[in-house]
């Protein structure tokens, strides 16, 4: 029962309180309880004051009380409007930062892929924007006005029990009642169930295809703004009609909630009324108990329900994300240092390796050895898994079987961050950090001679100064087009190998350069990554054929692997789309009479 309970999600987001603000917290629940009490305070200052005034004594206590509760409950709203506010904000910041930390810290990178997670994941990001319920700072406010109401209710019905004992009992359980049939209404079970989280997903996808800057073009372009807007209408709709639908009250409960609270009242304002006709209960008495059996009514199924389920949503999804995250994405490193320089040698043996999920394995029983300081050249199909290659030699997932050898021992022996130093990539989703030209080039901090020098051998000498963020929108700030961050995301690992790395992956690394500014590029990388062993991914073959060995990806296994020269005689599917290629692309000298090398 205890457990279940701590599992509700209003449990969760109480608990959250403390742990984003201690003191806060602390302010917030004081006055939440002084001001429900307030009320019920009230209501006894009255019934004094009356009776002073019907017995002819001093009025200035009961009316210094009255004072002061008038002033505090005054007082005290504000106040604890602006407590709930900056709590609201913690709670905020405290959650925030909670996902930050459950999504980088893992080293693999399967829980921010997992299906599983993805609409916790969206809840969770997406809850301070507004567009599906009020930001966290103002929902905390609703919950500490509502939890005032449901304390105030309860402070009256403890003074009712002067009365008699059953009144505040009735009344109670009437009110509470609609608690339990208003829930039909499905706010208190779950308002964010599996499919309001999905809709939600979907919805948050369509507004960022409108606002965000990347798909700008193509909507444009391809005549998708209406569009655009109307899927985000559609799905926004569909939205607010799946809430609508699992907290809309419903008809038949309320007629029984309506029921039962006018019985109940009926019988307690029939009793308080027929004490006071008989003599029972004197005025002063009757003014007390008849505020504050108004009063309990504060307990009654409303703001709460609505606030609380909105306020703990987030807070539980980013505590499922919390434990959920850690395994989806661990990995264990091992203790094994790396050697500290020189080439690393590749073995891989026997590699299968499937997506979470997926119906189909990307790698079954892969083979292959890349030799100490060679440059090995991977093409395939789209799709035929030369990325995720590159994936699990960085050890960003490791493979469901098989080995990845480096230099004789198990990648899964080796200290995972003192492997990465030794591995250099630049993928073909590189980052592009909104810093200065150097940090995007060292990222970990590199002396500024190794930062000019590779920025020289990726052909991007005179970009920026090092100092010039690659940003727009700074006042300093400035972007650069796609070829030119791709040189950027190229000095990032010549860089690296500059500061020892041993294996370099360059997927599709100059996907965005021009055919000469390609040949001219590719010369360089080849000479900076001599020492080094080299697996360069590209459907380029103009590059690819200045690799030491090629070898041809095809549904998961090795289908060819040699040179250039032995491949083109092998007479197999290198030749094949190497020809293809080749038919596309005659020309050697261009019009200014520079000869490159197209093919
Ligand atoms: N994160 C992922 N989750 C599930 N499946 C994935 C994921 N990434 C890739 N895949 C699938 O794994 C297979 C191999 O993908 P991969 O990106 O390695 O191919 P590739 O050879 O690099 O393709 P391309 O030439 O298009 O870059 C594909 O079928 C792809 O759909």
């Amino acid at each position: 029962m205890v457990s279940r309970l701590r599992e509700r999600p209003e449990w969760q987001f109480f608990g959250v309180l403390s742990r984003a603000d201690p003191g806060l917290a602390a302010a917030w629940w004081v006055l939440l309880l002084a001001r429900g009490a307030l009320p019920a305070v009230f209501a006894i200052a009255m019934g004094w004051l009356v009776g002073a005034v019907q017995d002819g004594d001093p009025l200035a206590a009961p009316l210094s009380l009255m004072g002061t509760t008038f002033v505090l409950l005054q007082v005290l709203t504000p106040v604890h409007q602006a407590v709930s506010a900056n709590l609201g904000s913690r709670v905020s910041a405290y959650l925030n930062d909670t996902l930050a930390k459950a999504c980088v810290g893992p080293p693999g990178i399967g829980h921010l892929e997992d299906p599983g997670l993805s609409e916790d994941l969206t809840v969770a990001r997406e809850f301070d924007r507004g567009q599906t319920g009020p930001p966290m700072y103002m929902n905390v406010d609703f919950v500490a006005g509502s939890l005032v109401e449901l304390v105030g209710g309860i402070a009256s019905a403890v003074v009712l029990f002067g009365f008699n004992w059953w009144a505040p009992l009735v009344l109670v359980a009437a009110w509470s009642s609609t608690h339990w049939l208003l829930r039909e209404s499905g706010v208190w079970k779950d308002r964010n169930t599996a499919e309001v989280r999905s809709a939600q997903r979907h919805a948050n996808y369509a507004y960022e295809l409108a606002v965000e800057p990347e798909p700008a073009k193509e909507l444009r372009l391809f005549g998708l703004a209406d569009w655009t807007v109307r899927r985000f209408t559609e799905r926004r709709r569909r939205l607010f009609e799946l809430q609508h639908a699992a907290t809309r009250l419903r008809e038949r409960p309320m007629i029984w909630s309506l029921l039962i609270i006018a019985v109940a009242n009926g019988l307690v304002f029939g009793a308080l009324g027929t004490a006071a006709i008989d003599g029972r209960l004197p005025l002063d008495r009757l003014v007390v108990f008849a505020q504050v059996a108004i009063g309990v009514g504060m307990i009654a199924f409303g703001g709460l329900n609505w606030a609380l389920d909105g306020a703990a949503a987030p807070v539980a999804a980013v505590r499922r994300l919390e434990p959920a995250m850690a395994p989806a994405g661990a990995l264990t490193s091992g203790s094994v240092e790396p050697a500290a320089r020189g080439a690393a040698q590749v073995e891989i043996r026997g590699l299968s390796f499937s997506y979470p999920q997926a119906d189909r394995p990307v790698f079954d029983g892969l083979d292959l050895t890349i030799p100490a300081g060679s440059s090995l050249a991977v093409v395939g199909q789209n799709g035929a898994g030369k990325t995720t290659l590159a994936k699990l030699l960085c050890r960003l997932y490791d493979a469901d079987a098989g080995t990845i050898r480096i230099d004789g021992t198990d990648l899964r022996d080796l200290d995972i961050d003192a492997w990465r130093t030794r591995v250099a990539a630049v993928f073909q989703d590189f980052l592009k950090l909104e810093l200065p030209l150097r940090d995007n080039v060292a990222p970990a901090g590199a002396p500024d001679a190794d930062i000019r020098a590779a920025l020289v051998d990726a052909g991007a000498a005179d970009l920026a100064e090092l100092d010039t963020r690659l940003a727009t929108g700074y006042g300093d700030g400035t972007d650069l087009s796609g070829g030119q961050w791709q040189r950027v995301a190229l000095a990032r690992a010549l860089c690296a190998v500059r500061q020892g790395a041993g294996l370099v992956l360059l997927d599709e690394p100059t996907a965005q350069l021009d055919v000469r500014g390609e040949a001219a590029i590719f010369d360089r990388i080849l000479t900076a990554t001599r020492d080094v062993t080299t697996i360069l991914i590209s459907h380029r073959f103009s590059t690819v054929r200045h690799a030491d060995r090629i070898c041809v990806l095809e549904h998961g296994h090795v289908v060819e692997l040699g040179s250039h020269d032995e491949l083109m005689a092998l007479g197999g599917r290198y030749r094949t789309m190497f020809e293809l290629q080749a038919k596309r692309f005659t020309a050697e000298v261009d019009e200014e009479g520079l000869s490159y090398d197209t093919l």
